[in-house]
């Protein structure tokens, strides 16, 4: 019998073996066989890919907070967003483990256009199924964060139907970015407003150049957050602060931000590049060591924050399972560091 691997682009490999005939009598030319055997090959890894990608997509339709049940059309709330073009949504993912996701319309303040609300979701699930990443930046360009939804889209989009849609879709994405097993901070330079503010609030930390601002403008607009911004920043900051911040539409600035909790750290310098490298330096101190731990420690802190306690418990055993006795754990306990 021959036997070999083939290797098809984007399908993978595959193992073919070709053996004579041996009920005809004759030894069959297993050479002749070759191309139908391939085919036959190609189609079984081509069933096999759309089954794996296929698996994929419930996965994450089962991640989602809204589903068909809430009447929840994904792929047509797609189609109306892409009808409002305009900016981007850029992500650079590095060997060391860490992604720059940038927000870039500066003509409009990073301001999200409908195509931009599709990229975020993209890049999400990009980051999904980035099983190497430890650590992600969200940044505006232009030296801002973001000014909410670009309010040329909020006009047309203005019937209920079309706000819910467009509400749902962003709710969805904001839930799995919080939920990537990545430590996430929002580098918030000049305007964090609107929709932009919530988006801060979807990140592990919120890191604030000085004279930036987070403000939750919507009463002004005369709305309420739609993007899960309001459910966030009450657990960020209480109900007593959220409620300041909402009803009063108040600026948060680095220093009011880091007293209530809504900031980690007032960066010193306003120049983009700097404010970049050091927010760099900052994540680095939570993202050393092995991606897989790094994860899992996110993981906990997730199954924490949003289970019920003897759920997170569980969870939390099954994290833990994930590397005890693993390559990080075995090579410690050789290692035996002294944590002084
Ligand atoms: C659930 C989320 C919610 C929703 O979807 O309904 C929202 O997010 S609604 C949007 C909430 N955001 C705002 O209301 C912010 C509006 N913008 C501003 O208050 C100011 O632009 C500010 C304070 C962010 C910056 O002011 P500054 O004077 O520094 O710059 P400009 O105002 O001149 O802005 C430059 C340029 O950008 C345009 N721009 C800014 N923000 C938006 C936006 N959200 N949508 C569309 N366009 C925006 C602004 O009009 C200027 O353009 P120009 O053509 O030069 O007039």
């Amino acid at each position: 019998m021959l036997s070999t691997l083939v290797q098809l682009p984007e399908l993978g490999t595959g193992e073919l073996h070709l053996e004579p005939d041996r009920h005809s009598g004759q030894e069959q030319d297993s050479w002749k066989e070759l191309p139908l055997r391939l085919t036959e090959m190609a189609l079984a890894l081509w069933k096999n890919f759309l089954q794996i990608t296929m698996k994929r997509i419930l996965q994450q339709r089962r991640l989602s907070l809204y589903n068909g049940a809430h009447g929840y059309e994904e792929e047509s709330i797609k189609k109306k967003l892409q009808q409002f073009s305009g900016g981007s949504v850029n992500l650079v993912k590095e060997d060391n483990g860490i992604a720059i996701l940038t927000l870039n319309n500066p003509k409009l303040m990073n301001a999200f256009t409908g195509t931009m609300m599709v990229e975020l979701q993209e890049r999400v699930t990009e980051l999904e199924n980035w099983k190497d990443g430890k650590g992600l930046i969200i940044h505006g360009a232009g030296n801002t964060f973001c000014s909410g939804s670009d309010l040329n889209v909020v006009k047309e989009i203005s019937n209920s139907q079309d706000g819910m849609n467009m509400c749902m879709f962003m709710q969805n994405t904001l839930t799995r970015l919080m939920r990537l097993p990545l430590i996430s901070v929002a580098l918030v330079q000049g305007k964090a407003f609107g929709g932009g503010a919530e988006l801060t609030t979807a990140c592990d930390f919120r890191l604030m150049t000085p004279g930036s601002e987070i403000r939750f403008v919507h009463k002004r607009m005369g709305l309420v957050p739609g993007w899960g911004g309001g459910a966030r920043l009450v657990r960020l900051v209480g109900g007593g602060a959220a409620l300041q911040l909402l009803a009063g539409a108040e600026r948060a600035g680095p220093e009011r931000a880091l007293a209530l909790g809504l900031a980690e750290l007032a960066l010193p310098s306003a120049d983009e590049a700097a404010a970049l490298a050091e927010a760099r330096a900052w994540l680095s101190q939570y993202t050393d060591g092995p991606a897989a731990v790094v994860r899992a420690a996110k993981k906990v802190v997730t199954a924490a924050r949003e289970l019920p306690l003897e759920d997170a418990l569980r969870t939390e055993k099954d994290i833990f399972g994930t590397v005890w006795g693993g390559p990080a754990n075995l090579e410690a306990l050789v290692r035996r560091p002294k944590h002084k």
